[in-house]
């Protein structure tokens, strides 16, 4: 056997949202932050990306995560996030998976019943509280990067639904924040497909008239997710459904779709300091988020949120390149991509 490339992977679900912990096979990644070295593998590498997540290897419903040294020195380890279209900052489930995999794989030790950790994410530092018991991480809450508000009760014009009122918030990336009720939906399984087609023509909308950028990075400055809310089903606080590109729900509560709400909620005078708020995904699972206190972005109040979720390992994978095989990059058909 005569292989290009080998990469190792623990695989784990949040919530039941996947990702793919790559432990082994990538030695660095150039950049001096985490940030450079995600722009790096966006910029010169994409490639690495497509071939953990596209088909043949992976699926559209999936995550891939790099487990790197840090670059800063109070981090224990650093991660890049890829997604199945883009490398957002931030990701809730992703986090949540990839400190399990660290903990329950002896990468990083664990200490019961709690182990802390700081992560350096392309956001920025993430610290972590895990309880652990038995050799098993149960549960993980992550301190969020910043999260804040750029656009409340704002109108704008969406092809097939015409004028639709929506909020705009960071949370790790840009979500543009809609009231699934008023379009008549409560957020259920059935609705999963209708739901999917509209959060992408959605998402266009808002990206296109509701121009946006962090004040603190000029590299993140587009709305990446629709995010649905509805009333509680299973007796949280919220429910919701984060549609993931090219156009599926999130199967978790999307943690930094929490934590954006969250900062809406504050912003709106409906939620305050240190109120659990349970977050309903489509599949009844939740995260808990909270926010721990206010803060500034740049010109914007923001809030300080923690998130909190359970990830479970589903396997191992060693992922090879066989020279002849003439789909190492991925496959993207548009029964699947570019339906919507
Ligand atoms: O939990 C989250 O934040 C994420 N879940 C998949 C898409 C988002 O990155």
């Amino acid at each position: 056997m005569k292989l290009n490339k080998l990469v190792h992977t623990v695989d784990a679900h949040a919530e039941g949202e996947p990702s793919r912990i790559v432990v082994g096979g990538v030695i660095d990644v150039p950049g001096e932050t985490m940030f450079d070295k995600k722009m790096y593998l966006e910029n010169y590498n994409d490639e690495f990306r497509k071939f953990l997540i596209h088909e043949p290897r992976g699926s559209t419903v999936l995550h891939a995560d790099l487990v790197l040294p840090p670059t800063n020195s109070m981090a224990d380890a650093g991660f890049i996030i890829m997604e199945a279209t883009d490398y957002p900052p931030m990701s809730g489930s992703n986090t949540i998976c990839t400190v399990t995999v660290l903990l329950e794989t002896g990468m990083l030790p664990m200490v019961e019943p709690i182990t802390e950790i700081t992560l350096e994410s392309p956001a920025g530092l993430i610290n972590v509280e895990a309880h652990c018991k038995n050799g098993k991480c149960e549960r993980v809450t992550f301190t969020n990067a910043p999260s804040f508000v750029t656009h409340l009760d704002e109108k704008i014009t969406v092809p097939r639904l015409g004028e639709v009122k929506v909020d705009v918030a960071y949370g790790g990336a840009f979500f543009v924040f809609v009231d699934a009720e008023s379009l008549g939906y409560k957020i259920i399984d059935e609705e999963a497909g209708e739901l999917s087609q509209l959060g992408e023509e959605i998402k266009r909308a808002a990206a296109s008239q509701l121009p946006i950028a962090h004040p603190e990075n000029e590299d993140i400055h587009t709305i990446s997710f629709t995010t649905f809310t509805a009333p509680p089903l299973v007796g949280g606080q919220g429910r919701n459904a984060t549609i993931v590109s090219p156009g599926r729900v999130d199967r978790s509560a999307c943690g930094t779709a929490t934590s954006a709400r969250l900062a809406i909620l504050h912003a709106k005078n409906e939620l305050g300091i240190e109120h659990e708020y349970v977050h309903e995904s489509i599949l009844n699972t939740n995260f808990v988020g909270e926010i721990l206190e206010e803060t500034e972005v740049g010109p914007y109040p923001g809030v300080i949120t923690s998130i909190s979720g359970r990830a479970w390992i589903t396997g191992t994978h060693q992922l090879s390149v066989d020279p002849s095989d003439p789909f190492t990059t991925g496959i993207t058909l548009p029964d699947l991509w570019e339906r919507f």
